[in-house]
């Protein structure tokens, strides 16, 4: 069986990545996608309030079954868009651990620091400042397949630029060069 193909979207909240992957829904005509975005993994939990320490296991665990969900997807031939936000190492660290590196498409949804500011205060479902904790440390690694840029560019044009690198993925990967920096 031949593994799916993963677009893994990276950005801090509100760049954009959930209306790139919608987009990437419509446009993308060859195989079969599904988005799986870390917020809908949150939305699964329980609702009833836990303890700060059971909170931060809780969000751990669930990030890790994010990972290893998007590998079982993968592995049995469905396409994947992953949208995520990287912005503590282990969860890099963890998906390069876990994802087949030749098959991801590595996306750096990148967006300036005043306008995140001002889409995190007009769709007002976001802490606020969250976007500004995120921005320094979800680019860390440096490293992608390709970057867009949604502050001068709408979703429909990031997710075209992405559909034309998808046939073309850049050997080796991202994901193969940041294994041998990380692992
Ligand atoms: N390229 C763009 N230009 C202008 N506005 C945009 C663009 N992309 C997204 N937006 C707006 O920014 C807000 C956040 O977008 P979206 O939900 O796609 O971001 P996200 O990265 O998935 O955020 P989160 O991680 O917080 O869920 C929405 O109101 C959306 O309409």
């Amino acid at each position: 069986m031949t593994a799916g193909r993963i677009i893994f979207l990276n950005g801090t909240s509100s760049s954009g990545k959930s209306s790139i992957a919608r987009e990437l829904l419509d446009i993308l005509d060859h195989g079969v996608f599904f988005h799986l975005a870390v917020d809908s993994f949150n939305a699964m939990r329980t609702k009833r309030d836990l303890a700060q320490d059971d909170l931060d296991h809780a969000l751990r665990r669930t990030r890790l079954g994010f990972h290893r969900s998007i590998a079982a997807m993968a592995a049995v031939g469905n396409d994947v868009i992953v949208d995520h936000v990287l912005s503590e190492p282990w969860r890099l660290i963890d998906c390069l651990t876990v994802l087949p590196p030749e098959n991801v498409l590595f996306v750096g949804v990148r967006c300036s620091l005043d306008e995140l500011v001002r889409r995190e205060a007009a769709r007002g479902d976001r802490p606020s400042g969250l976007a500004a904790l995120q921005y320094d440390l979800v680019h860390a690694h440096g490293d992608y397949d390709v970057e867009c840029d949604t502050s001068t560019a709408d979703p429909r044009e990031c997710a075209e630029l992405i559909k034309r690198f998808l046939p073309d993925r850049p050997t080796p990967t991202a994901f193969t060069r940041l294994r041998a920096r990380y692992l």
